[in-house]
């Protein structure tokens, strides 16, 4: 096991940001935690990089209780970066940290921009970079001393879709040789990446597991009713309608209580009513997304 974390909780004041969070990740696997806005990712993420205190839990990184900042490497939500500077410059100011000598750390650097595709601009002034080439650079800092666990805050959310598609491509490479725990409220950014996901919400652990037992996670059929007549009181007058969802005055989609579709079709032939669409809902992985996120 690479990290694990224990009932992690942070408090801001009364404000209680993450709740005894717990999570595991392994030698080069990648996890992406899933959550809307203020749901306490950049809050989760600062403390596993060392950057934020706790309130309580524990935080084991390879075997041990200290966090191993050589062997992290993380890229903020919003990098603050000296404009003034080139490309170069700010990685040799970055890469002072790293412990590097001075022939690695070129050489490594070299490696880094030519990987994030920014060697045409390493003598250029970071104040002349576009988002996505500061997003590049970025990514070129947190990885520059080959970290173990790459930690990504909402790597892609300020891009555009090339720019994002190019993040997300080199975020594939990556992941054979480290592990990488990202941010993002995007469920598709997470589809692209990686196979296993952590939703938050409110500071709470909603859901953690694959993608694929995500999407296997709602076996229970929904079917969409559409008739010529309203439909909310009739619906609400039958005890084996478990749930429904009204899309309309006269479309619903509904969930059954041990009844089959033909005991619901039946009743509604038996009480006249006009059916214009009745089927079974393909349920997709932002369905099963949406179910959890608003339980
Ligand atoms: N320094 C702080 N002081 C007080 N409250 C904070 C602080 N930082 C974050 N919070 C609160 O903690 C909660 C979680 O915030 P956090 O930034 O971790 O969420 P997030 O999921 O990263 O949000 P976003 O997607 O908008 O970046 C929010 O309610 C936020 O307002």
């Amino acid at each position: 096991m690479l990290l694990s974390v224990e009932k992690l909780s942070k408090k801001y004041k009364n404000h209680l940001a993450v709740n005894e969070l717990t999570l595991n990740i392994e030698d080069r696997q990648c996890i992406a935690l899933l959550g809307p806005n203020g749901s306490g990712k950049t809050t989760t993420l600062s403390m596993l990089s060392g950057l934020l205190t706790p309130t309580s839990g524990k935080i084991v990184f390879q075997g041990r209780t200290s966090i191993d900042r050589q062997e992290i490497g993380f890229l903020p939500q919003y990098p603050a970066f000296f404009s003034w500077m080139t490309a170069t410059e700010y990685l040799h100011f970055a890469g002072k940290l790293s412990h590097l000598t001075k022939r690695e750390l070129q050489k490594k650097i070299n490696e880094m921009l030519s990987f994030v595709g920014l060697e045409d601009a390493k003598n250029k002034k970071i104040g002349g970079f576009s988002g996505g080439m500061k997003q590049r650079l970025g990514l070129a800092q947190a990885m520059l001393h080959d970290p173990k666990l790459l930690i990504l805050d909402e790597p892609v959310s300020a891009l555009d879709p090339s720019g994002r598609r190019d993040v997300l491509n080199m975020m594939m490479e990556l992941k054979n040789k480290m592990a990488i725990l990202f941010s993002t409220h995007v469920l598709h950014d997470a589809e692209q990446v990686c196979d296993h996901i952590v939703m938050l919400k409110d500071g709470t652990v909603r859901w953690a597991g694959t993608l694929d037992a995500l999407r296997k996670r709602n076996t229970e059929e929904t079917f969409i009713l559409s008739t010529e007549e309203k439909l909310e009181n009739w619906i609400k007058s039958k005890e084996y309608i478990k749930e429904f969802i009204l899309t309309s005055e006269t479309s619903a989609e509904i969930k059954l209580i041990d009844a089959s579709r033909n005991h619901l079709l039946e009743d509604c032939i038996k009480n006249n009513m006009t059916i214009n669409r009745f089927e079974v809902k393909n349920h997709t992985l932002e369905d099963a997304y949406m179910e959890v996120v608003n339980q």
